[in-house]
């Protein structure tokens, strides 16, 4: 769905992005991570053009998009982004109409639209006639994922869109985003310094630091033993073991042999670091599984379904 290949991006001497090529199939969500100017945001603007490289390619549903017509392009990609950027003077609703509006569709199917989107985000339809001033900090992020998301494009750009949002609202927020993608299956590229956010988030998650990508795959396999250690220091706060474990459900570590009787039964969805902290609070070193034949010991649990 987006490929670079070989990108170079320089701004006067620095170079904010070095050789970097990536590829994002169709429905990931790719999470970008990195420390504070390792080119994360400028990664994310190359791919609606508001970057161009100097030197290798971007190509987008295929399209090297140095030919593309760039409004074209960015009208059919959603844009979120951490300031939000809603325009102060349209209610809730003519924000979230503004692409919808640009391709010309007619105001029934616009108000149809943005009907949906607001229960999509669990904002009350009241806010609809609101000015952004009078929208908390989680509502105006909700509103401006719903601008990015009115035309339904297939490709969602994020820059950090739960920046400016308190932890709890922030956590609501990434429970919604992983729905959405869930239920859209939309191809998604966030960018995050928030490492657990990677991590949770992101099918895909890329770690760049200094211009480059230092690691490229699954959650589980970037903190995984033979990871980079910078991606591992970075995503594994300081508990790589433990917090790959997190990641890895329970069901993977199962053994044919049965429970022994009277054995703790875990949540079908359990994580295996589910597994453990049931095994410390209980004693017991072998768990059964809901709805699953089988044993969990704590020896399978450890090697982390390897
Ligand atoms: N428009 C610009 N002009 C000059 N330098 C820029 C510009 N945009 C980015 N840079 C520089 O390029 C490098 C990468 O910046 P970028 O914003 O992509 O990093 P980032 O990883 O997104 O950082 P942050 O997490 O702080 O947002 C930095 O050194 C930054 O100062």
């Amino acid at each position: 769905m987006i490929a670079f290949e070989e990108v170079t991006v320089r701004f006067g001497a620095t170079s904010a992005l070095d050789d970097v090529s990536l590829q994002v199939r169709p429905g990931e969500l790719c999470a970008l991570v990195g420390p504070s100017g390792s080119g994360k945001t400028t990664l994310l603007r190359l791919v609606n053009r508001l970057v161009t490289p100097h030197a290798g390619r971007v190509l987008v549903r295929g399209e090297d998009i140095s030919r593309a017509d760039g409004p074209a392009l960015r009208r059919s990609i959603g844009y979120a982004m951490q300031s939000v950027g809603l325009f102060p003077h349209r209610t809730v609703a003519q924000n979230i109409a503004t692409v919808p509006r640009m391709l010309g569709w007619d105001g029934t199917r616009i108000a149809r639209r943005v009907a949906e989107l607001l229960a999509l985000l669990g904002l009350d339809a009241a806010l609809a006639d609101r000015l952004p001033r009078a929208l908390s900090g989680g509502q105006a992020q909700r509103v401006g994922i719903a601008r990015a998301l009115a035309a339904d494009p297939d490709i969602l750009l994020m820059d950090e869109p739960f920046g400016a949002v308190d932890p709890i609202t922030r956590r609501g927020l990434r429970a919604e985003l992983r729905r959405i993608h869930a239920e859209t299956r939309k191809t998604i590229l966030l960018v995050t310094h928030d490492p657990e956010e990677a991590l949770e988030l992101g099918t895909h998650v890329v770690v760049l630091r200094e211009g480059r990508i230092v690691a490229d795959g699954s959650p589980a396999a970037i903190i995984g033993p033979g990871g980079d250690g910078f991606a591992r220091d970075l995503l594994g706060g300081g508990q790589p073991a433990l917090r790959r474990l997190s990641l890895l459900p329970a069901t993977e570590a199962l053994q044919p042999a049965p429970p022994p009787p009277g054995a703790p039964e875990l949540p079908a969805a359990a994580s295996l670091a589910d597994a453990l902290s049931v095994m410390a609070e209980t004693g017991c070193d072998c768990l059964a599984v809901a709805g699953h034949s089988g044993s969990l010991p704590i020896a399978a649990v450890l090697r982390g379904g390897r």
